[in-house]
């Protein structure tokens, strides 16, 4: 076990299975390319991994859970396994070799055809109809955990992998709603606040997986508090421009209540009906679902997908959600859980090693999409963290660089305040020397030497809004303008300027000026750590 991962390539396993190449690393394991060497057959070895974070009996527990799924599913769509040493100093699995891309890879390059997520939909879905069937519930369907082989003709045979936290169901739902399993971006509502669990929650997740396909964007950025509440204040939103079809398909996936949402076999038909350009109402009806209203569902969202979806917000909003949720005690534990998970996350989900042919695809596979959007300050940010981005860094410094510095966008009111107070100036002057008629004619020396005191006051009032190191800026400039303009300016400006300027403008550049700095250091605030997509197991 202390070996690295690449150590172990040539190594023999169970006398039998020659390590190839690493292909691919998960919060628990690595997976290799190997030779059967009594078969004759390219296999995929999974090793389990000791590591911090991971509780090795719970890794066994769930190595063994995946082995006996995977053997008892026999499905096109779910990657056969045939062998397992589920104890001693080596457990691993025996499954078949996929000789493709996880979704999360091929998400990193941009975003699919509708046409071709539709048909990995309902392949997918076929695939989990399958293994409900059987009695299990994947529970952590995400696009890392869908292997896609590439046709020739720019389509994709899919298949699912990863049962480490599926579960038998129990007639048909799945109890002991004790445990927070699975990604928290693709989680269901019910698998958030821990209620109980069954196949649909599967669908849910299917459903928010094809919509981050579509869009290149995920449904609930954020971190893993925010995505999880996020969810249970609202349904996804669904770019309009993707078509009733898919309007109608995705919102009858991703309702709140599991029981209103189609099966898998269901959500096959409709997915097949949007690919086919078919009745996908008709489909949902058949599969015994209300059809949702395209043109009155808050969850289709109208303009362009990306730049429409006011992701900017939803840190900000998830966070209200949040303590709104927590408030009303929707989330309570829950929140607490899930913080508690995300906290656990630095076992990243998914690094990979390059290795051969595979391993070269793979590498960004484990940079999933989802997970380069990850960090809340880049979610605050607009046009920053965008998917397929392997360096989430990489975003945000884009993205600050393109900012304009607070200095920058103060500079204007500056300059206002600067000639408000050159007005100001002059006003006093033309009043004192005007229209205060006790004042004497020839006073004009004391006329300008006062303004000049009195200057700093108006800047002051300036300051007080703005930050303070702005205040040494206008209070030296004062000292200079007075001086010339009441000289030049007493005899035409003041019947005009007095009345308007100094009344408004002083005051409402500063309260403008201040806002910058009041949302700044609250993204700041509010980052949290980038969080990663391991799979979770909370206690
Ligand atoms: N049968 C397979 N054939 C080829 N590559 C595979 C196969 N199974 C898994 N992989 C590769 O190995 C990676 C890790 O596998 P997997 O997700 O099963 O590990 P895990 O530790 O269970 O992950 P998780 O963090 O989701 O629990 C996958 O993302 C994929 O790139």
């Amino acid at each position: 076990m202390s070996e690295s991962a690449n150590d172990r390539v040539g190594e023999l396993v169970d006398g039998r299975y020659r390590l190839l190449a690493l292909v691919g690393r998960g919060g628990m394991a690595d997976v290799y390319r190997a030779r059967d060497e009594v078969l004759g057959r390219t296999v995929a070895v999974k090793m389990m991994r000791a590591e911090a974070g991971v509780e090795f009996d719970d890794a066994l527990r769930r190595h063994e859970m995946e082995a006996k799924i995977g053997a008892g599913v026999s499905h096109p769509g779910v990657v056969m396994v045939f062998d397992v040493q589920p104890s001693g100093d080596d457990p691993h699995l025996v499954m078949e070799f996929v000789p493709g891309k996880t979704l999360s890879r091929v998400l990193v390059d941009g975003p699919l055809e509708p046409r071709v997520v539709a048909d990995l939909g309902a392949q997918l879905a076929d695939a989990l109809a399958a293994i409900h069937e059987a009695g299990v519930v994947h529970r952590d369907i995400k696009p890392s955990n869908a292997m896609l082989v590439e046709q020739g003709d720019g389509s994709y045979q899919v298949k699912l992998t990863d049962f480490g936290v599926s579960r038998y169901l129990e007639g048909t739902r799945l109890t002991s709603p004790d445990l927070l399993v699975g990604t928290a971006r693709y989680l269901s509502p019910e698998q958030a606040v821990l209620d109980e669990v069954g196949p649909r929650a599967d669908i849910y997740a299917l459903g928010l997986v094809l919509l981050e396909a579509l869009t290149g964007e995920e449904a609930f950025p954020g971190s893993r508090v925010e995505t999880l509440s996020a969810r249970l204040h609202r349904p996804p939103r669904i770019p309009a421009d993707l078509g009733t079809g898919w309007a109608l398909a995705l919102g009858a996936m991703t309702r709140r209540e599991p029981d209103e949402r189609p099966d898998a076999a269901g959500a096959a038909a409709a997915l097949r009906a949007v690919r086919d350009g078919g009745d996908v109402a008709a489909a949902l009806t058949a599969a015994g679902v209300a059809v949702p209203d395209p043109e009155g569902d808050a969850t289709v969202v109208g303009g362009t997908p990306v730049e429409d979806d006011p992701t900017v917000a939803s840190p900000v909003a998830a966070a209200g959600a949040v303590a709104a949720g927590a408030a009303a005690g929707v989330l309570g534990a829950d929140a607490a859980q899930a913080a508690q998970a995300g906290g656990e996350d630095t076992a990243s989900a998914a690094e990979t090693v390059a290795a051969e042919t595979v391993a070269a695809e793979t590498v960004a596979a484990e940079t999933p999409a989802s997970e380069t959007v990850a960090d809340d300050a880049l979610a605050a940010t607009p046009g920053a963290g965008t998917p397929g981005t392997d360096d989430p860094t990489e975003g945000g410094v884009a993205a600050a660089s393109s900012e304009p510095s607070p200095w920058a966008r103060r500079a204007p009111w500056i300059v206002v305040a600067l000639v408000t107070l050159a007005a100001v100036a002059a006003v006093w002057l033309v009043l004192a020397s005007v229209e205060d008629p006790t004042d004497p004619v020839d006073t004009p020396t004391p006329t300008v030497t006062t303004p000049t005191e009195s200057e700093p006051t108006t800047v002051t009032t300036t300051d007080t809004t703005e930050p303070t190191d702005t205040a040494t800026t206008p209070t030296t400039e004062p000292t200079t303008e007075p001086t010339t303009e009441p000289t030049t300016e007493p005899t035409t400006e003041p019947t005009t300027e007095p009345t308007t300027e100094p009344t408004t403008e002083p005051t409402t550049p500063p309260t403008t000026a201040t806002t910058p700095p009041t949302t700044e250091p609250t993204d700041d605030g509010n980052a949290l750590p980038p969080p990663t997509e391991p799979t979770v197991a909370g206690p």
